[in-house]
């Protein structure tokens, strides 16, 4: 478990530059040290605030893009490209813009695709297809993630793991169908905790006033059931992406010398 560190910026806009151009420094050495990379991406304002951020970086194509594996931490369960699946976005932000391997994008099942409505049979199947992907670096039947980001909602869930919810009890499946999510729309397919703590580093994007409170309860010691969040930790490094205003709430001993 890797202890959190905290990056403040101005606002959100620079937030989502920052955290886009430290995604490509990050994406790059990977490919340079193994050949590819692996990263899983968020919805959410914030997420698609920083691949709308990286298809605008002058130094986006410094990336392979044709050897770059990109899979998801939570996915709406809504019919194959409704603009409010979070894959429909990301191609929006980015991937439409990008000349990434379609085989690579690993995106999570729709409602209408060959599981149809059992959102517990596309779950597994998107469990199946990451285990496939496992290698000898991997921790758990994933890949070994560069990087896995993501959002942070105002409840303090991440992905789709919201607190007191079953989901973020789970302690073996790696992906599993959400019901009765408190984000609408109710039917979700998420990574669980153990999935995104095989990450090498997980970073949690939260940026705006509302965003304060998520933060200060996730990072002041309390449970993950209650906080998902506290939860959200990678194997080498957690490094919580926040504007000044998503920090507001901070207790000052934790906040970066760099502002205090
Ligand atoms: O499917 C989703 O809605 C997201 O994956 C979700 O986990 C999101 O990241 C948070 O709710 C934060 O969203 P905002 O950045 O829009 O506040």
């Amino acid at each position: 478990m890797s202890t959190p560190q905290l990056v403040v910026h101005r606002d959100k806009e620079l937030m989502a530059q920052a955290a886009a151009a430290r995604l490509i420094t990050r994406i790059v050495d990977a490919q340079a040290s193994r050949g590819s990379a692996s990263v899983v991406l968020t919805g959410g304002r914030n997420g698609n605030g920083v691949l709308a951020a990286l298809a605008a970086a002058p130094a986006r194509d410094a990336i392979d893009w044709s050897r770059l594996d990109l899979w998801w931490g939570d996915e709406r369960f809504l019919p194959e490209g409704d603009p409010e699946r979070n894959v429909t976005q990301a191609r929006k932000a980015l991937l439409d813009s990008v000349p990434v391997d379609p085989k690579r994008v690993h995106a999570m099942p729709a409602s209408d695709g060959p599981w149809g409505a059992d959102v517990e049979a596309a779950a597994e199947a998107y469990a199946e297809e990451l285990a496939r992907a496992a290698g000898p670096e991997s921790h758990g039947p994933v890949p070994a993630f560069d990087v896995l980001m993501l959002g942070v909602g105002p409840d303090t869930h991440v992905a789709s793991l919201f607190p007191e919810h079953p989901g973020v009890r789970e302690t073996e499946r790696t992906v599993i169908g959400v019901h009765g999510s408190p984000k609408p729309p109710p039917t979700r397919i998420s990574l669980t905790l153990p999935a995104i703590r095989s990450a090498r580093e997980v970073w949690l994007l939260a940026a705006g006033e509302d965003k304060a409170n998520a933060v200060a309860i996730a990072l002041s010691g309390a449970g993950e059931i209650q906080a998902p969040a506290a939860g959200a930790y990678g194997r080498a490094r957690t490094l919580w992406l926040l504007d000044t205003a998503a920090a507001a709430q901070l207790p000052k001993s934790l906040y970066p010398p760099a502002l205090a």
